[in-house]
């Protein structure tokens, strides 16, 4: 690495980032997310990294983009860690699978299925993608204060967008679709791409994570002829994981971590 300890994706070095991190894949949405914060500034722009510090409840804290899919979402964890944050919340968009997942409704992830690459090449298939308890805890206390609609379950992520939604056409259909079917026997509320990297990362690094999704359509819904109007508005979840991270912060606090 560098010597002044620039991070060598995210162009950040000692200093820039606070210890408690929000995640969005798309680089623009770190505008709307920092301007939730007091005192935001851009700190850094380096391929899909976007980064801007401020802070909340007068904690210095930090929103960085991932780009879409877990190599990205891995390395820019890895990087802000590397920087001494400890605290991560992913706020994506997905897509709903259990039919009772409407658009515009919030998803809060209890666990990922790892049907992705990146958290293989951390820990073996047996162990589990899961949230920490805590982001957990405040992400469903600020959803549920906050009056929004949500759903918590697992999440399926993969790392073909295509193959979630033509998997008719790929190679490996027959595979894409089995599968498909025991996420849907199985209970899995929606679909995305970074939060089983993201688990499976923080647990390698010993920090905390935990994921909201916007529900932007679902592909199910649709197939058995319910309404799906699309919904691409991700201010109720941006909420609910900026909520959640002033809680954290608070009883962070009041425990002296
Ligand atoms: O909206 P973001 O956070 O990018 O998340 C979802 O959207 C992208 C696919 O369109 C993937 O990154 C997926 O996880
Ligand atoms: O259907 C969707 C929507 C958002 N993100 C995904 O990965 N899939």
């Amino acid at each position: 690495m560098h010597q002044d300890q620039l991070q060598y994706h995210i162009q950040c070095s000692e200093g820039q980032v606070g210890r408690y991190c929000i995640l969005p894949g798309d680089p623009g949405r770190c505008a709307a997310i920092a301007a939730q914060f007091e005192n935001a500034q851009r700190v850094a722009y380096n391929r899909e990294f976007m980064t801007y510090t401020g802070t909340l409840n007068g904690e210095r804290v930090t929103v960085t983009s991932t780009g879409i899919g877990g190599p990205s979402a891995a390395i820019a964890m890895e990087e802000l860690a590397a920087l001494g944050a400890h605290t991560f919340i992913r706020v994506g968009t997905c897509g709903g699978i259990h039919t009772k997942v409407k658009s515009g409704d919030t998803v809060i992830a209890t666990g990922a299925v790892r049907q992705e690459g990146t958290s293989r090449e951390y820990a073996p298939l047996e162990f589990p993608a899961v949230p920490d308890y805590r982001v957990l805890g405040a992400l469903t206390r600020a959803a549920s204060d906050l009056g929004v609609i949500w759903h918590a379950g697992v999440v399926q992520c993969k790392d073909s967008f295509y193959g979630q939604h033509s998997p008719s056409r790929m190679p490996v259909a027959q595979e894409l679709l089995f599968k498909w079917e025991a996420w849907k026997r199985l209970g899995v509320l929606a679909s995305e791409m970074e939060s089983a990297a993201l688990f499976v990362t923080a647990a390698s690094l010993g920090v905390r994570a935990g994921s909201v999704f916007h529900v932007v359509w679902n592909q199910e819904r649709r197939l058995a002829g319910l309404a799906d109007p699309e919904d691409h508005d991700t201010e109720s979840a941006v909420s609910v994981a900026v909520e959640a991270l002033k809680r954290l912060i608070e009883e962070d606090r009041a425990g002296e971590r």
